[in-house]
């Protein structure tokens, strides 16, 4: 499957069947629950290859982890194995190869693991070969790179003989995520302390938990992003509440502004169509994996946006930045940095029809699909949504829009 076409649709209707549920959150209980003895109840894991991935590994016996595309599987699982005295190899995919390591590596060489780069230091691949005793139980960690690091970090903690106190250091990104890991740990019965700079972590046991994870927002995003572009839309999003562990949630006061009402309904979310505001302005560095989309509805919609904390979009499955702005310039709209700002100018003519290129990255795939709101869209290599979301393209079909594969 090279390319899919979507054919233009002006009204989309009806329940979301295959929406995932959160891979952040499937892929820190996978982690907790292998430590915690891998005796717990995991229930509705994320359908997720990264969710799969991370199911595998973090119980396979090989020798060589081949982590793919998957940044948490990647970060998780460095920690995880450099504390278990097993030796291992992680690689990765050509473009994990360039997404920095370093400052968990650091951290973790810090605490007395043994690791080396096998091509380019502060990248992926590694070798995990040892870990003798405990050398400190303080570290700092740049928080402005990936939270991710931090979440590895905090998830290996319990089991340190000496406990561990990071401390956060600099501008710090992504926030929600190392809420996340803090609450679903007190959830395997840790006791974590985290006061926005610093995290304290005793020695501890983790408990036995069962866990059912909640349905994924950045994945939601998606459908928001098609309410808001069609022109008629009456969309249900099963498994999904309001009060949520995701930071990503946010994306409901967002859309608020761009055109759609969310309604609760029970477990399930009701979105409709709404008035959208002329301009908007966010930062995103709490909420990185929800600018894309937003970009796209913001292009395709006329409305002006600024955007803050986009830095971290460099270093994920793409350069998030350079992708948007070469794939939202064939709508004619256009992200100008500007310092530590992006503009987005947004289309005063759309294209009948446009051909999206889509980097590796499954969010430039999805984030752009909802285009076919208002022209027909082709997406290259959909097949890049099964990182999240492998079902995304049955629930298009489903919900009425023509899709046309090559
Ligand atoms: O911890 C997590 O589950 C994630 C953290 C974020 O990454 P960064 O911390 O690198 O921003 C986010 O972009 C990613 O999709 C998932
Ligand atoms: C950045 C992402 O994932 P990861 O960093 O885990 O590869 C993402 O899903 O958008």
């Amino acid at each position: 499957m090279n390319s899919i076409t979507l054919s233009p649709k002006n009204s989309i209707q009806g329940e979301v069947t295959h929406l995932p549920s959160s891979k952040s959150i499937s892929n820190r209980v996978l982690v907790l629950n292998a430590l915690a003895g891998n005796v717990g109840k995991l229930h509705n894991l994320s359908d997720a290859n990264d969710t799969q991935l991370m199911q595998r590994m973090v119980l396979c016996n090989d020798e060589i982890i081949n982590v793919e595309d998957a940044g948490t599987v990647m970060r998780f699982l460095t920690a995880y194995f450099a504390i278990s005295g097993k030796t291992k190899t992680l690689t990765g995919t050509a473009r994990m190869k360039e997404r920095p390591i370093g400052i968990l590596v650091d951290s973790l060489r810090l605490l007395g693991a043994d690791i080396d780069y096998l091509e380019k230091d502060g990248y992926p691949p590694l070798r995990i070969k040892s870990f003798q005793d405990q050398k400190t139980n303080t570290l700092q960690v740049r928080g402005d790179v990936s939270s991710q690091f931090i979440s590895a970090l905090m998830m290996i903690a319990p089991g340190l003989p000496k406990g561990l106190t990071i401390e956060i250091t600099g501008h710090l990104g992504s926030k929600p995520y190392i809420d996340m890991t803090a609450s679903l740990m007190k959830g395997f019965g840790a006791k974590v302390n985290f006061d926005g700079r610093l995290i304290q972590i005793e020695k501890q046991v983790l408990s036995v938990n069962e866990h059912t994870v909640e349905g994924d927002w950045s994945a939601a995003s998606y459908w928001f992003g098609f309410a808001a572009l069609c022109k008629e839309a009456n969309l249900i999003l099963p498994n999904m509440a309001l009060r949520s562990l995701q930071g990503d949630r946010v994306v409901v006061d967002m859309m608020e502004n761009l055109g759609v009402a969310c309604e609760p309904r029970g477990s399930k979310l009701h979105l409709r169509k709404k008035d959208h505001m002329p301009f908007f302005s966010w930062d995103f560095t709490h909420c990185p994996d929800l600018a894309q989309t937003i970009a796209v509805v913001c292009a395709a919609k006329g409305i002006e946006g600024s955007f803050k904390g986009l830095e971290s979009l460099r270093i994920k499955e793409t350069d998030r930045i350079a992708a948007l702005q070469n794939e939202l310039a064939k709508i004619n709209a256009q992200l100008i940095e500007e310092g530590d700002t992006w503009r987005l100018v947004p289309s005063i003519k759309l294209p009948d029809k446009v051909s999206i290129h889509t980097y590796h990255d499954h969010r430039m795939a999805m984030a752009f699909a909802p285009l076919a709101g208002l022209m027909q869209v082709e997406i290259e290599d959909p097949a890049v949504t099964r990182k999240s979301y492998p079902k995304f393209w049955d629930d298009v079909k489903r919900l009425g829009i023509l899709v046309n594969v090559v």
